[in-house]
Parts: C-alpha cells; structure tokens; sequence
C-alpha cells in the first residue's frame, strides 16, 4: 500500500486506501476510478470488493482489477473470476495470473504473487480473456502486452529490477487506474501509456540506484520527476 499511494502521489494522482463497506458506497462514487487489488484478500474484505465494483458500474466509473497471484488457490481464484465477471474497464496481471485468469484452474506450479510465466507466454490468453470479459487485459513483464482482443501492443520500457521490488505490479496497475480516469474513453491507449511511464521512469530510476532498495526511492523520484519531453522521446510502445 505505502508504494502504490506513493507511486500515484508521485504521478499527481490522490489515493485513498479504503475496504470497509460501511464507507464504500459513499466514498466510491467520489472517485474518478476505482482499483481493486486482491494482494491481501480475505473472506472479511471480498464483500466489500465486489461492491465497490458494483457500485462503480452503477455510477458509470472504471475501475481496475489486480488479479494478484489468482493462481494460487482455489478461493482466490474464484474471487478473481467472480469480479472479472463484473466487467473492469482494465485487467493487469504477470503472465501466470493472466494464465490462471483464462484457464480457470489453480496452478499447480504457482508462486503466489510471482510469475512463473513470461508475458509473451500469455498473449493469447490475454486475448481471449479480453475477448471473453470485455476488458482491456494488460500481461507485464520484460514486454508489457495490452490487448483489447483484437489490437496487441506491446509497451518495452522498464528494467528487470523492478522485479525485486514488491508491489511495483500492484503500482502499474494503480498508475493504469490514474490514467484511464483521465480518459475513460481510451481505456487501451491509457493502459499502454501508464506501463510505458512506469517503466520509463524504472530506467531512469536504475541509472542512479545500487539494488533494489535504492530503485525502489528512485522510481519514486523519477515518477514525479518525468516531463512530457522525455516521455515522448523516450517511451517504447509498438504494435505486435
Ligand atoms: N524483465 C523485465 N524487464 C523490464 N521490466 C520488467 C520486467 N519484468 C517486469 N517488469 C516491469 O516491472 C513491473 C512489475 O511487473 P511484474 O513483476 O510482471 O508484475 P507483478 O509484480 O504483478 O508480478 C511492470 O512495470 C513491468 O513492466
Ligand atoms: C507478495 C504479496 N503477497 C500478497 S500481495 C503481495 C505483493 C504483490 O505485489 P506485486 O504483484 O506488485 O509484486
Ligand atoms: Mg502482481
């Protein structure tokens, strides 16, 4: 949470970390998007997700789903399938969780919130997914892929470090959220976008850290630090 809030403060952006259902329905309509992270589910906090989901489609708002580790385990699993059938403007995932998305079975290889795949691994899946929920489906990893079902981009900035820092999938896909507000009508190229100055801000990030800790406060810096030049020259985003 510490990074998610800090990444999308860095943005420009204002979070609000909220879970509780006596709040949701006032708060949820507040909001310009709404994210859904899985990362700590617990039978306690899905009732409130699938509300807030449900709410932000009464209210006409995107929202953002983050299958963390939906591989994993039958219950988590079932809580992924359960929301994407509530129709996300926007699904982000690593390869494994996207897999485990569109095969609809606990992988048995799974290493929770890790991928075991790469990203290219899940391109048709992702399409099909895409195809099947009507989301924009995004795959991470060292080729960002984002499909609507038909188009296939993929975004290339970023480094492998980013790998080492928990939460930097969860911090993409809030950044998605971020941009998709500031266009819901263009919900592809906002998730395209977002993964390629996410990225982009990794690599200027890495040009002054040591490991991941330092990456970490770097990629902060340089989020906040990014200016409408050095993305245009420097983001990576070509068709597949
Ligand atoms: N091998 C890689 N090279 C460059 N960037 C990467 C690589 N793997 C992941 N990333 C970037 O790191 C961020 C987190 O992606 P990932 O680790 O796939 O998500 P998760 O943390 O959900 O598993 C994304 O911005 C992604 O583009
Ligand atoms: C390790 C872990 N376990 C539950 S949530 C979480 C963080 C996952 O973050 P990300 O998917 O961005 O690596
Ligand atoms: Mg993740």
């Amino acid at each position: 949470m510490d990074l998610v809030a800090n990444v999308l403060l860095s943005a420009g952006a204002s979070p609000a970390m909220i879970s509780c259902v006596e709040e949701i329905p006032e708060f949820t309509p507040k909001t310009h998007a709404l994210y859904i992270n899985v990362g700590t589910l617990t039978a306690d906090r899905l009732p409130g997700m699938m509300m807030a989901a449900q709410v932000a489609n009464d209210c006409n708002k995107p929202w953002v789903l983050d299958p963390v580790a939906a591989g994993a385990s039958g219950f988590r699993l079932r809580a992924c399938l359960d929301l994407l059938k509530l129709r996300p403007t926007v699904v982000r995932g690593n390869g494994s969780e996207i897999m485990a998305l569109f095969k609809g079975s606990v992988d048995e290889n799974s290493k929770g919130a890790d991928s075991t795949h790469e990203s290219t691994d899940a391109v048709a899946a992702a399409k099909s997914l895409a195809q099947s929920s009507g989301s924009i489906v995004a795959v991470s990893g060292a080729v960002d892929i984002v499909t609507d079902g038909q188009r296939v981009v993929g975004a290339k900035n970023g480094v492998a470090m980013l790998q080492k820092i928990t939460a930097t999938g969860c911090s993409v896909t809030a950044l998605i959220a971020a941009f998709v507000a500031i266009d819901p009508s263009q919900p592809f190229e906002a998730t395209a976008t977002a993964l390629s100055v996410f990225g982009l801000a990794g690599e200027i990030g890495m040009s002054k850290a040591n490991g991941p800790a330092s990456l970490r406060t770097n990629l902060i810096d340089a989020l906040h630090g990014l200016d409408r030049t050095t993305v245009l020259q420097h983001a990576n985003v070509s068709n597949i």
